[in-house]
């Protein structure tokens, strides 16, 4: 398993403000409303992926390859595809040209027309699905772009092998009619949240190293220091967490709009809150503001970006700190403040917008998940989304903002496979053995995988 190295990043920014809050007590009739009953997959938990196990006879039900998951997002679409890897003898003999094609197709090419992405670095080898040992590719495009994915898929003759395909996000519904029209594929669709939880447990099962966290330079815990400006943040070095122990945890999940769910067990979470500021929000005003045409491109602008010309800080109001309530003078008062007046937009940069935007997001984004996470009387928070690609800036506002606000009490953690969680746990539903298995605990082989492994 490769392992993404983000570059560091410079930042100028805040912490949220204000101590952890109350605010979030609900009555109990909204608590039970939120609650929603999950019944994913329970899990298999750590393959020995190293191990070379004996052959088992072929599973004549298992559903004919190739295997897919796909979640359809507000923004991109996620495809997850199940690559074996060996093919038994009977297999081989079945095997048209055009499965060869397609795994051909999909595994030999890092871009798939204008806007397709295969993550290459985040390929997944000896993963078990259903017995079977293989490889997970991840493959990503704009959700824009279904209807060409739709004829991609007709040219290469998917519609004569697959009929259905384990589809979630809001895209399963809106697409639903297009893919049957158009390839005769029907998609079986699963809640996005079940999805992503049984994703992201899976995956973390499977890679010892999914799990991390931005750890601060040592002189941070002096709060003396500016932690969250430009010096320091570039200083925060990225560190493993064993989340061999998860439970109960907030996740964070930062896609086109934010969802947050308090996740008691694998088949016990609810959606806590959310807030429709999130990836989309973020990009949308980069759009608008900075004249971006990518997300990379909105990203590269913000890290070399200064935000303090275009939030007002405590110092600007106050001349100084506002010292009877800890407010440092360089903590953002209000965000985006300085823009009302008209010399100070004639003078801002395009670079200067695009962070002051991500730091806007990111800090509500934080402020609201800290909120959740004392109210529910959480420790860890972990945070996913493709909002996070190539976004190491974020990351260490969340950390310290999820810390410092806490007084250390919270731990903001990440996840390599950031925005594919949910087409993996829709891969999961391949793997029918495991519907019916009941928790088993983490980093044991469960018997039934080491037999069926091969
Ligand atoms: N190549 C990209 N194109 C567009 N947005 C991207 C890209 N990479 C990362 N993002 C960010 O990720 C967000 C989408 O995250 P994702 O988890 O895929 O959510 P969704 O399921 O809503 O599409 C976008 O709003 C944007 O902020
Ligand atoms: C509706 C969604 C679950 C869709 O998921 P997404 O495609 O954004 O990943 C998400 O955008 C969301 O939770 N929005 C925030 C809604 C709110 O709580 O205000």
């Amino acid at each position: 398993m490769r392992l993404h190295r983000c570059e560091g990043c410079l930042a100028a920014c805040r912490p949220e403000r204000g101590s952890p809050s109350r605010t979030l007590v609900r009555s109990n009739q909204l608590k039970k409303a939120r609650r929603s009953p999950y019944t994913a997959p329970p899990l298999v938990k750590e393959i020995k992926m190293a191990d070379p196990a004996p052959p088992t006879p072929p599973d004549n039900n298992a559903p004919p390859m190739p295997w897919f998951g796909m979640d359809i997002g507000g923004t991109l679409t996620k495809l997850v595809y199940f690559e074996p890897r060996e093919t038994n003898r009977r297999e081989l003999d079945k095997e048209t040209e055009v499965l060869k094609n397609i795994r051909r197709y999909l595994t030999r090419n890092s871009a798939y027309g204008k806007t397709g992405r295969r993550d290459v670095h985040l390929q997944m080898e000896n993963v078990t699905i259903r017995g079977r040992r293989g490889t997970l590719h991840f493959i990503r495009f704009p959700t824009s772009e279904v209807g060409a994915f739709l004829q991609l898929a007709r040219s290469k003759g998917m519609a004569a092998l697959v009929n259905t395909i384990y589809a979630t996000g809001g895209g399963a519904y809106k697409f639903e009619e297009d893919f049957i029209k158009e390839v005769n594929m029907r998609l079986s669709k699963l809640d996005e949240l079940d999805a992503l939880i049984a994703g992201v447990l899976f995956v973390d099962s499977m890679n010892p190293h999914e799990c991390y966290y931005w750890a601060p330079p040592e002189q941070l815990t002096d709060t003396k220091d500016t932690p969250y400006l430009e010096a320091a943040l570039s200083q925060y070095v990225r560190k493993p967490f064993d989340f061999s122990n998860p439970y109960p945890f907030l996740l964070v999940n930062i896609g086109s709009g934010v969802s947050m769910l308090v996740v008691n067990a694998p088949n016990d979470y609810y959606r806590v809150s959310g807030t429709s500021l999130g990836g989309g929000t973020f990009l949308g005003l980069c759009c608008l503001l900075a004249g971006c045409s990518s997300f990379e491109e909105a990203i590269a602008l913000a890290a070399s970006g200064d935000n303090t010309t275009v939030d007002k800080l405590v110092r600007d109001i106050y001349g100084g700190d506002y010292e009877r309530f800890g407010l440092r003078g360089d903590l953002v008062a209000s965000s985006f403040g300085h823009m009302c007046a008209a010399e100070r937009r004639a003078r801002v940069s395009r670079a200067d917008l695009a962070r002051a935007t991500l730091v806007t997001i990111t800090n509500n984004i934080g402020s609201i998940a800290r909120l959740c996470a004392s109210n529910e009387r959480l420790e860890r928070v972990v945070f996913c989304g493709n909002f996070l690609r190539v976004n190491p800036l974020s990351m260490k506002l969340l950390s310290y903002a999820m810390s410092y606000w806490s007084k250390g009490a919270l731990k903001a953690l990440f996840l390599e496979h950031e925005g594919y969680f949910g087409a993996v746990g829709c891969l999961l539903h391949y793997d029918n053995k495991n519907h019916k298995k009941q928790n088993v605990s983490r980093h044991a082989t469960p018997p039934e995988s080491r037999q069926a492994d091969r």
